[in-house]
């Protein structure tokens, strides 16, 4: 699945929207495996997009929420075989993306990934926080969620943010092609099965409190303070360029 929306694949409603629906596709037609790529030579997604939570349109912004958990329950909870092949900055939900894969492999060169909430002045949603438990070690989650410590590829490899590094985007996705072929011996039931043991735990906190995460979000973007925060980052992102 390549992520392509210019420039920087952010996640708004209509991407999410056919994530949902291609995820839905890969399960019915009984794919082994799914690798996540980005059609963008320096950007895997640069997480949600901003302007969906700037002055939202309430109905839409409540839509937004429940297909991005949705996407969350597809990916993370997928029967299928699922892996990265992070060609780009991947902050935020970026991340989030990534960590939803079983294994991830990380071009090389001056990109970056990570949570990086706390640094907006916003708090990752608990799901968000499972995601990375699940994928570093307790104790290294807490140190990045709390510094908003964006990883680069080397520390990312440290830390197992990711699993491999590869030389570019067709070397990751081969890289993502052998961790694939590990399960050729494995029955695939036993395989999947294993995973949603390993995942249950997570997927099942969000489904207990999904109508209080959606619920949280909206107050949050309503907030006039908040408003006027991510008018002012969607400033500075803008007098980059
Ligand atoms: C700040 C969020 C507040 C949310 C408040 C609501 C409450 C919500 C509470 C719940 C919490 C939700 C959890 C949030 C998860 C998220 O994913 S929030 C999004 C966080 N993402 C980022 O902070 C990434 C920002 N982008 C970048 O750092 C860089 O763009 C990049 C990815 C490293 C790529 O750099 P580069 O290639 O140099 O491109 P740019 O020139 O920076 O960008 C090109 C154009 O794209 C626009 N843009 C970039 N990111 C986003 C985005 N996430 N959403 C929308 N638009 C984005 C950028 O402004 C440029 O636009 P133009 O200048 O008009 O071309």
């Amino acid at each position: 699945m390549t992520l392509q929306r210019p420039p920087v694949n952010s996640l708004n409603l209509d991407l999410l929207k056919e994530m949902s629906k291609s995820l839905d596709e890969i399960a019915k037609n009984k794919s082994k495996a799914m690798i996540l790529t980005s059609a963008s030579p320096k950007v895997f997604s640069a997480g949600l997009d901003i302007m969906e939570m700037y002055k939202p349109d309430l109905k839409r912004v409540e839509e937004f929420w429940t297909t991005l958990q949705e996407v969350w329950f597809k990916l993370f909870g997928s029967n299928f075989i699922t892996a990265a092949a992070i060609n780009g900055h991947a902050p935020a939900g970026g991340c989030l993306l990534a960590m939803s894969c079983e294994y991830r492999v990380m071009t090389g060169g001056n990109f970056s990934i990570g949570l990086n909430e706390t640094a907006l002045g916003i708090v990752a949603p608990n799901w968000f926080m499972d995601t990375m438990t699940n994928t570093i070690p307790v104790r290294e989650a807490e140190y990045a969620l709390t510094t908003a410590r964006m990883f680069n590829v080397e520390e990312a490899l440290k830390v197992g943010l990711i699993d491999e590094v590869a030389t570019d985007k067709d070397d990751a996705i081969a890289k993502c092609k052998g961790f694939i072929g590990k399960f050729d011996r494995i029955p695939a039931l036993a395989r999947s099965i294993t995973k949603l043991k390993m995942r249950q735990a997570a997927i099942k906190r969000l489904q207990d409190g999904r109508r209080e995460d959606l619920n949280e979000f909206l107050q949050f973007v309503q907030n006039p303070k908040i408003q006027k925060s991510l008018e002012m980052y969607i400033q500075s992102l803008k007098k980059k360029a």
